[in-house]
């Protein structure tokens, strides 16, 4: 595997020549278009008429339909949500790729998981921010970039991995480190990141604290800023220093405290249980049933989601936000 790379020993101007579609105006979609056109490359946005739509005209950025986006393109970037890709892929983009295009990705579940099979004369890449879409847009805009990941699956032209490489610069990525890997491993370690440590694993942590603290009597504004608020300010340690700049940085009480009680609530079992949840992914177990969630239009999706907004941290969250002007609007409300 490539070791990491940065932009000065990335070549681009072939991947300048040619046109890319990305398909998709969301987290990722958004950021992508106007990271690569600020770059300096020729970027339609496919879409449906709607929100993105309307929001991608309004930043400025070329949008046309979907099928008319593959048709200009050479470069496919495929950031539509995981679910829908598979039919918009057959009905709208695979009628209309050319022998020598490319099909790229930012997450393989589609590839990997075979619900997508691309024809053999294009190359399928993938290049994966590792970073929320709306964090890979302000991070190029402040100058920095979001480290990516890069994988080739095919490469029909011989050329799949300086296209991979020069989109990836493109996005802002070669300012931070490009890394090669493969759709099998970004995969995996994407979805069980999420899973048990990022997402899943943090907000049962936050939460479980919180009730923890509110159960006890304590005022849940105290506990909100306890578990919450101060999560992103010891996690910004942890982003710029690791866990020595971190613990650098806070008191020796809480360094003893980290010590001592953190292997009390992340012990051996939770470990096994982080075994269990790899092995679901590496298996298929939760890809299918993520696929049969969506098949049955997402019951167990929509209730969970309705019980998490309406929790006693999210209500005292949105009040203590709303008066703290100097905490960046939540990306829905851009
Ligand atoms: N979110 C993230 O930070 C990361 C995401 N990824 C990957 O990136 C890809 C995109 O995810 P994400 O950016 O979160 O997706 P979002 O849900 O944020 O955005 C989806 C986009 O697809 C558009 N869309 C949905 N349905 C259709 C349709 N039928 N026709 C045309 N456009 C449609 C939406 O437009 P509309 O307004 O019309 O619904 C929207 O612009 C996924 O593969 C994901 O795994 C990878 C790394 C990180
Ligand atoms: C931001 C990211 O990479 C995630 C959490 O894996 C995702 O949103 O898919």
């Amino acid at each position: 595997m490539t070791t990491v790379l940065y932009n000065h020993q990335i070549e681009d101007q072939a991947l300048k020549a040619e046109k890319i579609a990305i398909i998709g105006y969301g987290s990722q979609g958004h950021a992508h278009a106007l990271n690569l056109k600020e770059s300096g490359f020729d970027v339609v946005v496919g879409l449906r008429k709607g929100k993105s739509w309307d929001k991608a005209e309004k930043d400025g950025v070329d949008v046309t339909t979907v099928p008319e986006a593959v048709k200009q393109a050479k470069v496919v970037m495929v950031l539509l949500p995981d679910e829908y890709q598979p039919k918009i892929y057959e009905e709208q983009i695979a009628p209309h790729l050319e022998a020598g295009d490319a099909l790229a990705f930012a997450h393989g579940f589609n590839i990997h998981f075979s619900q997508i099979q691309p024809p053999d004369n294009v190359d399928v890449f993938l290049v994966a921010p590792k970073g929320p879409g709306h964090l890979v847009r302000r991070t190029y805009e402040d100058g920095a970039g979001v480290p990516a990941l890069f994988g080739i699956y095919q490469d029909a032209t011989g050329k799949a991995t300086e296209t991979a490489l020069a989109y990836a610069k493109g996005v802002g990525a070669g300012r931070a480190g490009i890394l090669e890997t493969s759709f099998q491993e970004e995969t995996e370690t994407d979805l069980f990141g999420e899973q048990a440590v990022l997402c899943g694993g943090v907000t049962s942590l936050i939460k479980a604290g919180f009730e923890t603290l509110t159960e006890a009597g304590y005022q849940p504004e105290v506990a909100y800023f306890e578990c919450m608020h101060e999560m992103k300010l010891i996690v910004d340690l942890l982003y710029e220093g690791g866990l020595e700049g971190m613990r650098y940085s806070i008191s020796d009480t809480a360094q003893w405290g980290d010590f001592v009680s953190g292997p009390r609530v992340v012990d051996a079992d939770t470990k096994a249980r982080m075994k269990d949840i790899l092995s679901d992914i590496q298996t298929g177990r939760f890809a299918h049933g993520w696929i049969l969630e969506n098949q049955a239009n997402r019951p167990q999706f929509n209730a969970i989601n309705t019980r998490e907004n309406q929790h006693e941290i999210e209500v005292v969250g949105r009040k203590l936000r709303e008066l703290m002007p100097f905490v960046k609007k939540p990306v829905n409300t851009k």
